[in-house]
């Protein structure tokens, strides 16, 4: 199991990343995310200015702070002197650099997100296994523009030797979209689009607070890469569109959410679950749902990932243990923790409350049914109730499926020597052994039959 991370950057390459150098300065090898960057778009400028943005974060420490139109020249003359002229990545299709509503997403997705309410989002989508959400978003035009986009953004990779950085240490292909312009594009796809479905549907990892995202896009088939090993992504939230083009294989396969101490733990069958991509349509889910895509075995497959992260959720997670509002183990280790709880309490309330030789627990009539009256002698994996309020008391003898605390704490007893089968019980005492355990079989005549005797 692998973790998708943020920082899975081919730091090694350092040298041989073309842009690094620049007269006696040199640009960061990662990006300072603290800074915010300046708006180009006033300026005439060689190159998009979205791509001036996405550079700015990663300029020395000493010119971050000069003003705009120094940056502007500094960061103009490292792209030109390493991009040779009439082969720059200027882009193909200027209209996909701002969210153009009409025109990116279908209406159906338009609709729910203008209505803004759980209902609507619900209405569009499907949940086929729990935390996994599907939709269309995306129209056909769109994706088919992305995807010219990218591909000429990939000529120009190729043609100008230039080393670009994958998405993931786990990717040989694909690219980080951010880098190349589209980064402004993806925040407003995350906090129009993304956050809002997440605030209702993913709240308790941070769904409302989203403020940051990784985006981009994987490419599986021939000459690209195969298939993508079980892992969880470094986000809160991912978005994953296929953008299309032919292909068969390269299922997602899903197996359990899981908090970082759980990641490696087993998979539960009604964790289980496999989805063929569709082109245009979304899967949501939780970084945190372990899955991995099969083999792409024919054709080729583009996606669109989105990670979007809460820092607010992240700061909060440092001081918290239990994970169990998402992830699948801690909330079943909950649940068992719940039910010992109560059996431990309840054993408590025996040693309080009754003389030695009565053995005596809050009374249940609806989850312990008595299938047989006999005044035997205890076993082990037995219970005795004598029923509340009864006249003439009766011993029950009730059998587990499975083996219980209690039960042997009344073997204990009796090999004390307690006469635990005896007794009268006065008033209104509650004089039964037993616990709450729902597995107890339950005889509903005989319980009908008791209750007529009480
Ligand atoms: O190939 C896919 O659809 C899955 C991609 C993925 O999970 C990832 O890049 O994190
Ligand atoms: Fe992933």
């Amino acid at each position: 199991m692998s973790l998708h991370g943020s920082d899975r950057r081919d730091t090694s390459s350092a040298g041989g990343n073309g842009m690094v150098a620049a007269a006696s300065l040199r640009l960061r090898l990662n990006p300072n995310k603290e800074h915010k960057p300046d708006g180009y778009e006033d300026l005439q400028l060689d190159f998009s200015p979205n791509i001036f943005s996405s550079l700015e974060r990663y300029l020395p420490p000493s010119m971050l702070n000069v003003p705009r139109d120094d940056k502007a020249k500094f960061m103009r003359e490292i792209l030109l002197k390493y991009l040779p002229l009439g082969e720059r990545s200027r882009p193909l299709h200027r209209e996909l650099y701002s969210v153009n509503s009409a025109t990116f997403f279908v209406p159906s997705f338009l609709r729910a997100i203008n209505d803004n309410t759980e209902q609507s989002f619900r209405s569009i989508m499907s949940e086929p296994s729990p935390g996994i959400f599907i939709f269309d978003i995306f129209q056909t035009n769109f994706c088919e523009l992305l995807l010219s986009e990218i591909e000429n953004f990939e000529k120009w990779v190729t043609e100008t030797k230039f080393r670009i950085m994958r998405p993931n240490t786990m990717n040989k292909y694909g690219a980080v979209l951010d880098d190349f312009g589209l980064e402004t594009m993806l925040d407003k796809l995350m906090e129009g689009f993304i956050r809002p479905l997440s605030r209702v549907l993913f709240a308790e990892v941070g769904g409302a607070t989203l403020d940051s995202h990784h985006g981009f896009v994987v490419e599986y088939g021939k000459d690209r890469d195969v298939d993508l090993g079980f892992h969880v992504d470094d986000s809160e939230v991912t978005l994953n569109v296929c953008l299309g083009k032919q292909f068969s294989g390269g299922e997602l396969f899903f197996r359990g959410i899981r908090c970082e101490k759980h990641v490696n733990t087993g998979t539960h069958s009604e964790e289980i679950f496999d989805y063929s991509h569709v082109p245009g349509r979304a899967v949501l889910h939780r970084g945190r749902h372990r899955h991995g895509a099969r083999a792409t075995t024919s054709g080729n497959r583009v996606n669109l990932l989105l990670w979007c992260r809460s820092s607010v959720f992240r700061e909060m997670k440092r001081y918290q243990k239990d994970f169990s509002s998402w992830c699948g183990e801690c909330s079943r280790e909950k649940k068992e923790r719940q039910r010992s709880t109560i059996a431990a309490t309840k054993l408590m309330h025996l040693h309080a409350a009754v003389p030695a030789n009565i053995i005596v627990v809050p009374y249940f009539p609806l989850l312990f049914t008595p299938l047989s009256c006999e005044h035997e002698s205890i076993q082990i994996c037995s219970i005795i109730i004598i029923a509340h309020n009864s006249r003439s008391p009766h011993l029950h003898k009730i059998n587990f499926k499975r083996s219980c605390v209690h039960a042997c704490k009344l073997h204990e007893m009796e090999n004390r020597g307690n006469k635990v089968n005896e007794g009268r019980v006065k008033g209104s005492t509650a004089a039964a052994y037993g616990c709450c355990n729902s597995e107890v079989e339950v005889n509903e005549e005989k319980r009908k039959n008791w209750e007529r005797e009480r």
